[in-house]
């Protein structure tokens, strides 16, 4: 029987783009399906009830959501070129920085600097910059989270190379640059630059627009309290 994969995403999703790039270094052939979040369609709702949210990966018409369980089935699924390390402490550290990535990074970025102003917002780039300390020890003497090559913890990070290069043309705000954080910069750059992934990458014109919007939104609705 053919295989049947299925992915439904938004264009701009960085939890769904862990998902894109997987599939592609895995090599499998799927079909997307775009979703408009303000209209969800009746498939979404069907296929992720508990959550409603993208991305939803549909294997054989099985459906599986939240992006780090997708990841690890595809990884168990697609065994050629695997994402995560062999050995079981290797395999946790990975789960683990991948979900302080989550946790604690995007939380401190996206719900911290990127919609506060002032004072709150150095009070939250203090923090962010902590958070982003840690990921920088974890880089000490490899190329990639993965090591020699992309990895679990690097698609789980890639938001941030995605993400934060964008917000000096948002906000202004350069989070990480070469001066505090040179392996975080580096693996930026080589992320991005890799096959597959920069084949894989949303318009920065358009990602620019759309977080500028957001934050403009964020900023317009905390004004109004
Ligand atoms: N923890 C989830 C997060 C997914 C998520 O937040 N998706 C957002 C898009 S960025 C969504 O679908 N939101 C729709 C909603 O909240 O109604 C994952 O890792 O897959």
């Amino acid at each position: 029987m053919a295989e049947e994969v299925k992915l439904f995403r938004t264009w701009s999703t960085p939890f769904a783009l862990r998902i894109v790039w997987a599939l592609k270094i895995k090599g499998v052939e799927y079909e997307t399906i775009f979703e408009d979040l303000y209209n969800k369609s009746p498939s979404l709702l069907q296929y992720n009830p508990a959550h409603k949210k993208v991305p939803v990966l549909v294997h054989n018409g099985k459906p599986i959501s939240e992006s780090y369980v997708i990841l690890e089935y595809i990884d168990e699924t697609w065994k050629e070129t695997p994402l995560l390390p062999e050995d079981p402490y290797e395999r946790a550290m990975a789960r683990f920085w991948a979900k302080f990535g989550d946790d604690k990074v995007f939380t401190s970025i996206f719900g911290g600097v990127f919609v506060k102003e002032g004072k709150e917002q150095e009070e939250a780039m203090v923090e962010a910059m902590e958070n982003l300390q840690f990921l920088e020890e974890e880089l000490r003497g490899k190329k990639f989270f993965g090591g020699e090559r992309i990895g679990f913890v690097d698609l789980a990070l890639g938001w941030l190379a995605n993400l934060i290069s964008i917000l000096e043309d948002v906000a202004g705000l350069k989070i990480v640059g070469e001066d505090k954080f040179p392996l975080l910069s580096a693996w930026m750059k080589d992320f991005a630059d890799s096959p597959i992934i920069k084949d894989n990458w949303p318009p920065r014109d358009k990602m620019i627009a759309k977080f500028q919007a957001l934050r403009d939104a964020k900023l317009a609705a905390a004004a109004s309290k």
